[in-house]
């Protein structure tokens, strides 16, 4: 049931973790996201991939694949936060600091400050925070929050609802009328009225996504002034 989009995952995981990059490949990486997000590919499977690359043996494989996970975890809420909130994933990520070169190190140590922060009111996944405080006392020293992150802790990108019409016009879904989601507002819609794309960057979005026109008169109400 997951194989044909598995190998898209696996596609896009390979595409935004190359090597010969010079910078992040933001296409490949919300294409991660969506996929995960549709359940197109199971939570499990995309982390495992997604460890597999963090412990690649090649630096920049490992950054990559660290910015990947931080971007899933940004947009694709309990899915992936119940896959990297547990102690097995922590002890992975503590592990990988003992042995990885400084910028990989303080990419690992960056992430589990800004999810400790994120999930300090999730009590099921209170491990994250534990982890942090123990790392804290062995003397670990953690990089500032960036404003970016900390925008993060405020916002996360919402949950994809369901349904079986429009949102906005009511028009039932079907063979023709396929359902889109809003990746800001993540209620279900037509294509007519979810026709129109922007970047989100309160989610860390930084290319354009599928938003719906209310939404997109929000997020750039500032241009439209
Ligand atoms: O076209 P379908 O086979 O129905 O699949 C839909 C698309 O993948 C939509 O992606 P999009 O929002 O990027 O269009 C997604 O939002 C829906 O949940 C899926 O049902």
């Amino acid at each position: 049931m997951f194989s044909g989009s598995s190998a898209g995952f696996n596609r896009a995981l390979e595409k935004a973790t190359s090597q010969l990059l010079l910078e992040p490949d933001w296409d490949s990486t919300m294409q991660i996201c969506d996929i995960i997000r549709q359940g197109d590919v199971q939570p499990k499977y995309a982390v495992v991939a997604m460890k597999r690359k963090i412990s690649a043996e090649n630096p920049h494989v490992e950054i990559y694949a660290l910015q990947v996970l931080e971007s899933c975890v940004k947009n694709c809420g309990s899915l992936i936060h119940e896959e990297i909130a547990t102690k097995e994933f922590m002890e992975f990520l503590k592990d990988l600091l003992k042995i990885r070169p400084d910028t990989v190190k303080n990419k690992i140590l960056e992430l589990i400050q800004v999810w400790s922060h994120a999930f300090r009111n999730e009590p099921s996944y209170k491990v994250v925070q534990d982890t942090y405080n123990l790392m804290k006392l062995e003397g670990h020293t953690f990089p500032t929050l960036k404003e970016a992150d900390a925008m993060f802790l405020a916002e996360k990108a919402p949950e994809w609802k369901e349904g079986d019409c429009c949102n906005r016009c009511r028009t039932k879904f079907g063979m023709v009328n396929r359902q889109h989601h809003c990746r800001n507002c993540g209620e279900v819609f037509c294509g007519k009225c979810s026709a129109k794309s922007s970047i989100i960057p309160k989610f860390g979005i930084e290319k354009e996504v599928r938003v719906c026109d209310s939404c997109f008169d929000i997020l750039n109400k500032a241009d439209a002034a």
